[in-house]
């Protein structure tokens, strides 16, 4: 592997230590190599905390070096004052000599001025390297800046004949939870809740499951919940009300409920494309990710609008006969593994 190539490659391990932590700021890695040995590695500190270059640069005890040093980012510098001043600033008083980016930041704010910041400054600056890598490990950042929406994963769990949940007659003889899955995909499906920055549900499902929508199989942080709720059915000891995370509810207009510090409002017109409408209302949120777990109806509608990025679809070991079915998905297959003794495919939304 070319060299760049190499501590870019390590650049984007280090990113990943900021995965469900570092959002919506993007989950940079860094690293500086000084006579062909890396002096310094960093990565985005939780949101509002110093950016991966500043961690980076903070862990060298003689800055003398840096101005031998290269410097290795998987994004372009920043150079605005956001909650911390920019990057490209600092990089540039310090004299690192060069500057080996992954990917320029289609951000606004930056697009391109970090680099000249840079250049202006003396430094040889080289982007581009492992371009396709740094854009699948930045997918969600750039979704967001793009798209103008929040990266969207759909995920589900279905029997081996393509149900997501028994004929409702069955479920009123046996209301207790069913699952399709075993425990190691539950663990999964918990490590993955903790990297997204919210989660959505629809009415069905949280009246019949009164899903918990948190990470108590893994660690982190629980997402933002966001839960449709159009004739305002939801109410009382639903595990969806109760605090924290902060949390969504979504009726439809005309109807008004009680808010609180943790227990926010949103409108939506149902009778029109309601996932457009909830990717709106997440972006002004500044959401840049979010899983939909479900019920059909839901996921349908994102599946509808092509408002989606991925689908996670589980297929456990057992058949209902009946039920409700689960959805069709087209799409490049990305993986396909085995978690216990469930099968998991994930489906990227090649249109
Ligand atoms: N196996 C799995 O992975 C999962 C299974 N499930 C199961 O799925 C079932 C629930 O799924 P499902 O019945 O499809 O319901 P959903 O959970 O998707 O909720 C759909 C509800 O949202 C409201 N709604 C109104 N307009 C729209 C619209 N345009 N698009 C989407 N929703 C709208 C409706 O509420 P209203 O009726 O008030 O108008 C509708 O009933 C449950 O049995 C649950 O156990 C759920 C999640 C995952
Ligand atoms: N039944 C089923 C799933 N159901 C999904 O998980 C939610 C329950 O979340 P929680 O209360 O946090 O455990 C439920 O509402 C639905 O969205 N998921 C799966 O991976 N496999 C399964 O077999
Ligand atoms: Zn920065």
């Amino acid at each position: 592997m070319k060299i760049h190539e190499k501590y870019i490659s390590r650049a984007i391990e280090l990113g990943r230590n900021a995965m469900g932590t570092a959002a919506p700021n993007p989950m940079v890695g860094c690293v500086i190599v000084c006579e062909g040995k890396i002096i310094a590695e960093g990565y985005t500190s939780p949101y509002g905390g110093p950016h991966a270059e500043v961690n980076a640069i903070n862990t060298v005890s003689d800055p003398s070096v840096l101005s031998r040093s290269t410097l290795y980012v998987t994004l372009e510098p920043c150079s605005h004052y956001g909650k911390t001043p920019p990057c490209a600033d600092l990089i540039r008083k310090l004299k690192i000599p060069r500057v080996v980016i992954g990917l320029k930041d289609p951000y606004e704010q930056v697009a391109g001025r970090g680099i000249e910041h840079l250049k202006e400054g003396g430094a040889e600056v080289i982007s581009g390297i492992l371009e396709q890598e740094c854009r699948e490990h930045h997918k969600r950042f750039l979704c967001f800046h793009e798209e103008k929406r929040p990266y969207i994963i759909l995920k589900w769990a279905q029997t081996l004949d393509g149900f997501m949940a028994p004929d409702k007659k069955a479920r009123t003889k046996d209301p207790s939870p069913y699952w399709i899955t075993g425990k190691s995909s539950r663990q999964l499906v918990h490590q993955w809740r903790s990297q997204e920055q919210a989660i959505l549900v629809g009415t069905n499902t949280v009246l019949e499951d009164n899903p918990r929508l948190d990470v108590r199989d893994w660690h982190g942080r629980s997402p933002t919940r966001i839960f449709l709720d159009p004739e305002l059915r939801i109410d009382g000891e639903y595990h969806v009300l109760q605090p924290p995370p902060l949390t969504f509810r979504v009726t439809k207009k005309g109807i008004s409920t009680r808010e609180t510090d943790l227990l926010k409002h949103w409108t939506i017109d149902f009778d029109k494309d309601i996932a457009l409408q909830l990717c709106e209302l997440m972006y002004g949120e500044n959401i840049n990710s979010v899983i939909v777990e479900g019920g059909a109806r839901t996921l349908e509608a994102f599946i509808q609008a092509g408002l989606w990025d991925e689908a996670r679809v589980f297929t456990g070991t057992t058949r209902f006969g009946t039920g409700l079915k689960a959805p069709e998905i087209k799409g490049k297959i990305i993986r396909e593994s085995k978690i216990g003794t469930d099968h998991l495919k994930i489906v990227r939304n090649d249109q």
